[in-house]
């Protein structure tokens, strides 16, 4: 369980949420939801460790993770573009995450949706979809016990959104808890058990 205690995010002296108690279980996808602004991505960077709370612990299991928790917590941004390097292949970029035993390539490609023919581009050499399905790729070689997804389809057609969805919703079925960050309310209530409102200080529970 991926868990918030008494957490306060914000910048500087700058609180933006506090009090917040969250929990994501292994499996389950929790949407979150909330104005532009508003918080979620500064909690999603607290939650992956990222950035430090301003007060309360993030848990996992109930006890603080190790100070790099990413391989346990992995985060996914609206652009995959701006997250991989460009001067590494999708192949070299998901190596770097994967653990030392190797890459059984074929299976990650199937979870991810990820063409295997892709794997020896650029990201300059494929879309938009498919480098995001690349960084999917990359979250999962790390076998994260859970996903961040931080507007993961906002630059994406609705053919590219389906697909990505699609892995986000296998991952959760191969265990992983997920926590999905999304404008888009109809998305979100199609995709999450259960959808989180940051609108007011603590997280509560949105009725879309
Ligand atoms: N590193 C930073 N230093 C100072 N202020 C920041 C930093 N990152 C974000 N902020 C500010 O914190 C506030 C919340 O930003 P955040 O990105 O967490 O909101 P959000 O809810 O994810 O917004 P959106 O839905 O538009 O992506 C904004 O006012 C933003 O300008």
């Amino acid at each position: 369980m991926l868990s918030a205690r008494s957490l306060a995010v914000g910048h500087g002296r700058t609180a933006l949420l506090t009090d917040v108690e969250l929990d994501v279980a292994p499996g389950e996808i929790v949407g979150l939801v909330g104005p532009s602004g508003s918080g979620k991505t500064s909690l999603l960077r607290v939650l992956s460790g990222l950035t430090r709370p301003l007060a309360g612990e993030v848990l996992i299991d109930g006890t603080p993770p190790p100070k790099r928790p990413q391989g346990r917590v992995a985060m996914l941004f609206q652009s995959a573009r701006r997250s991989c390097d460009p001067r590494l292949t999708l192949r070299q970029s998901i190596e770097l995450c994967a653990p030392k035993a190797g890459v059984d390539w074929d299976a990650l490609c199937a979870r991810a949706d990820l063409q295997t023919a892709l794997l020896d581009r650029h990201p300059h050499q494929v879309s938009d979809g498919q480098l995001q399905r690349a960084a999917i790729a990359r979250a999962l070689a790390g076998q994260p016990g859970y996903l961040l997804c931080d507007e993961m389809t906002a630059a994406l057609d609705p053919a590219a959104t389906a697909a990505v969805v699609a892995t986000v919703r296998r991952a959760a079925v191969d265990g992983a808890g997920v926590l999905f960050v999304s404008h888009d309310l109809p998305l979100v209530a199609a995709v999450a058990d259960r959808v989180l409102d940051v609108a007011e200080s603590s997280l509560r529970k949105a009725h879309l």
